[in-house]
Formats: C-alpha cells, sequence, structure tokens
C-alpha cells in the first residue's frame, strides 16, 4: 500500500460514510472530499418519480463526481498527498444499474466508462454494511425532507448492489483493500473504543 493513500468510504443510503470520513479525516489528519448533496437540483423531484428523473438524476451526480475526481487527482493524488473521500466513483453505475433501463442506461455505461476508466481510483474502500431496519432508522434521524418516502424495496435493492458491487471492485485493478465496517453493531459515532478499532485497522492496511 502506497504511503500516501486514496481512501473511500462506501455503503448504502444513509450508511454513516460521511459521518465515519469525516471522524477519519479528523483523526488522521487527511483532508476530505464530500460528496454535494444540497445543491442537487434533482433529488427531490427523482424522488417523487423514479422513472421520470433518473437520467437527470445520474447524469448530475456523474458530472459532479467527476469534477471533483478530476480536482482530487490534480490537489492531491498527483502530489502523492492522502486523501478520503465520502464515495467511490463506481457508486454511479450501482445506481444507474437500478434506476436506468435500455437505451438511457446503455448510453450511460457508455458516458460512465469514457469519463471515469482512466481516472484515478481508491486504493483501499471502507465499506459500511447495513440491514434494512439500520438505515430506515438512519435516514429517520437524518430527517432530510425528500427522503422521508423512499421505498424501503429501493434500498434493499441497492444493499444487494452494493454488496455485489464491492465484490465486483475487490477484483479490479489497482486492487484495493476492502475494510467492512458492520453498521448494525458498530456504533463509530458513540462509542469511542469501535470508533479507535477502525482507526486502528486503516493504520495497519495503509503501512
Ligand atoms: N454507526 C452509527 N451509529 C449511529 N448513528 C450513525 C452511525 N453512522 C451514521 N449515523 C447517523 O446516521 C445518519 C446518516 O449518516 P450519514 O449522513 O453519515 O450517512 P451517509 O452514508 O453519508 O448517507 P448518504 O448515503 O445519504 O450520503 C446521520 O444522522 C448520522 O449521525
Ligand atoms: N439515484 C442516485 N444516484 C446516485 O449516484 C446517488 N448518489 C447519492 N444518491 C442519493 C442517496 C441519498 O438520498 C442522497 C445523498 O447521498 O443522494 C444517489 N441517488
Amino acid at each position: 500500500m502506497k504511503q500516501a493513500p486514496f481512501i473511500a468510504v462506501e455503503g448504502p443510503i444513509g450508511a454513516g460514510k460521511t459521518t465515519l470520513a469525516s471522524m477519519l479525516s479528523t483523526e488522521l489528519h487527511i483532508p476530505i472530499i464530500k460528496e454535494i448533496v444540497e445543491e442537487n437540483p434533482f433529488l427531490d423531484k427523482f424522488y417523487q418519480n423514479i422513472d421520470e428523473w433518473s437520467f437527470q438524476l445520474e447524469m448530475f451526480f456523474l458530472c459532479n463526481r467527476y469534477k471533483q475526481l478530476e480536482d482530487t487527482g490534480l490537489q492531491y493524488i498527483e502530489k502523492a498527498q492522502p486523501v478520503i473521500s465520502d464515495y467511490h466513483i463506481y457508486k454511479n453505475l450501482i445506481f444507474a444499474e437500478r434506476t436506468l433501463k435500455g437505451v438511457k442506461l446503455e448510453k450511460y455505461r457508455q458516458i460512465y466508462h469514457l469519463l471515469t476508466d482512466d481516472m484515478p481510483k481508491p486504493d483501499m474502500i471502507i465499506y459500511i454494511k447495513a440491514d434494512l431496519d439500520t438505515l430506515l432508522g438512519r435516514i429517520r434521524k437524518r430527517a432530510r425532507s425528500f427522503e422521508q418516502e423512499m421505498d424501503p424495496a429501493y434500498l434493499e435493492q441497492l444493499i444487494t448492489d452494493y454488496d455485489n458491487g464491492i465484490q465486483f471492485l475487490a477484483k479490479q485493478a489497482p486492487f484495493p483493500k476492502i475494510l467492512t465496517v458492520n453498521g448494525n453493531e458498530i456504533d463509530f459515532v458513540e462509542n469511542r473504543a469501535q470508533f479507535e478499532q477502525i482507526v486502528s485497522d486503516v493504520k495497519e492496511l495503509i503501512q
């Protein structure tokens, strides 16, 4: 593993990615790249009508993340500086494969590969796994209005899609190290010892 790792925190909606990435960034003194959520003009509409708004939403996420990844490459990776992100670019495809169909999915796949195949990829993924009840509880607690009517079946499918997606990524160059965190049982927010165990696992993997 490199001395200046590119770490991505992943997991389905509400798993705790931003929370854990922020805590690790502070603890390890590594700059963080965070997903932009509030300025997204399509999320609200998407949750009201997925079929109608999915292409616009997926393209919006892809363009934003492409720009962030481009900047991350220039500011950190090319200068051999460590960085942590609260997502992996591959999540675009995980979601798009679930929300798009037919010609739009095919067009999206082509654009996704064109934009991202030659971009830097994380060398470590912290994968927060959590079951449906845990995620629904966290989404409720966070209380973003547009997420409150989310269909549990959509979230349940994404849990499986994430398992498959992370397994796929583990086999792709640069063969990222995967640290799986049990988000049902490990409360890195309230339990300091559990958070410190994650920090220690991360340090061991990035040595
Ligand atoms: N391990 C945990 N124990 C208890 N609460 C948690 C834990 N992880 C996250 N939370 C809480 O759950 C909510 C969701 O966390 P967060 O916003 O970090 O999730 P996320 O994975 O980044 O979500 P999204 O997929 O929407 O970007 C927050 O209110 C956070 O405080
Ligand atoms: N459809 C879709 N595609 C994505 O790439 C994507 N990334 C995040 N999200 C949703 C999850 C949270 O509600 C909210 C904040 O993460 O946005 C996405 N939804």
